[in-house]
């Protein structure tokens, strides 16, 4: 799979928003420097114009420049090693790569090495949805996780007890990454799947439906997410502002799925719904 490598300069304060409007536009990867980020995006994925969209959005308020290349082959451990710290999630949760040293005394430690996949708890959703996870009951429960990524939310379930974890991507290289973290973490009886909900199919009901991706995918998802959900169970959703909440919850609304919990970050929101 060949990889194109964006390095985009930009005022520091339009980072956020670069990587939001890029990840809908097919970016799957992004680092985050002093000045600006570099983003990736599989070569077959890449719609030159939709970047460009996106870039003339924001060109002269954020001082944008580009500089653009193809991915030689990367050894991305040495690049994560650079580039990602430990990360605490309150008291009981430590997110580490492997190279990184182990904590003593945390509860809940988790090992994620990202390479090209989102997920580590440094972005804003992720974090907000592992905090969400710590507050549901979770033992001998059934969990579900669209969009896994590193596979991070999918091992915070295991971790809080759940009976059976199940987990998707629609990235092939999320899939291949989500795995290996599984066998970090002492999940290898897990295999994450390939597709989107509606090609995986999921069969039965879950106790807690997990579904961090974007605005849009959520919203044309709601219908089959609803159907997954058990009565009295949850869904945890993320991947969209705080402003974008009330078109989420509008979505919801004849499902029998009310709010129960709102987080924010960042002007980033995760939102945790139970049905009746
Ligand atoms: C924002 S990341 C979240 C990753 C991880 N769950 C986390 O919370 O850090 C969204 C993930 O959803 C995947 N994705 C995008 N559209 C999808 C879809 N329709 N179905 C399943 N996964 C999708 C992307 O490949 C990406 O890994």
């Amino acid at each position: 799979m060949e990889y194109l490598e964006f390095k985009i300069s930009c005022k520091e304060e339009f980072i956020e928003i670069l990587i939001a409007e890029l990840a809908e536009v097919g970016f799957d990867s992004f680092l985050e420097k002093e000045d600006g980020l570099e983003a990736y995006i599989q070569e077959d994925q890449f719609d030159r114009v939709a970047f460009q969209e996106v870039l003339d959005k924001y060109i002269s308020m954020a001082n944008i420049s580009v500089e653009e290349g193809r991915m030689e082959k990367v050894n991305w451990n040495t690049e994560w090693e650079k580039n990602y710290d430990p990360i605490a999630v309150g008291e009981e949760v430590y997110v580490r790569a492997s190279f990184h040293a182990p904590k003593e005394g945390v509860k809940h430690e988790i090992v994620i090495n990202p390479k090209m996949s989102f997920g580590t708890g440094h972005h804003a959703t992720t974090y907000l949805m592992l905090t969400h996870l710590l507050n549901l009951p979770h033992h001998g429960k059934r969990v579900i996780d669209i969009g896994a990524g590193t596979g991070i939310l999918a091992i915070l379930s295991h971790k809080l007890g759940a009976a059976t974890v199940e987990a998707f991507d629609i990235d092939d290289w999320c899939v291949d990454n989500g795995n290996e973290n599984f066998e970090l973490n002492g999940m290898s009886h897990v295999k994450m799947g390939l597709g989107t909900v509606r090609e995986v199919n999921p069969q039965g009901q879950f106790d807690i439906v997990i579904a961090n991706i974007n605005k849009n995918v959520l919203l044309d998802e709601m219908e089959v997410y609803e159907t997954l959900v058990k009565p009295g169970g949850y869904l945890l959703l993320s991947g969209f502002y705080d402003h974008d909440v009330i078109d989420i919850e509008a979505s919801t609304a004849s499902f029998g799925l009310s709010k129960i919990d709102q987080m924010v970050k960042d002007k980033w929101c995760a939102v945790v719904f139970k049905k009746k």
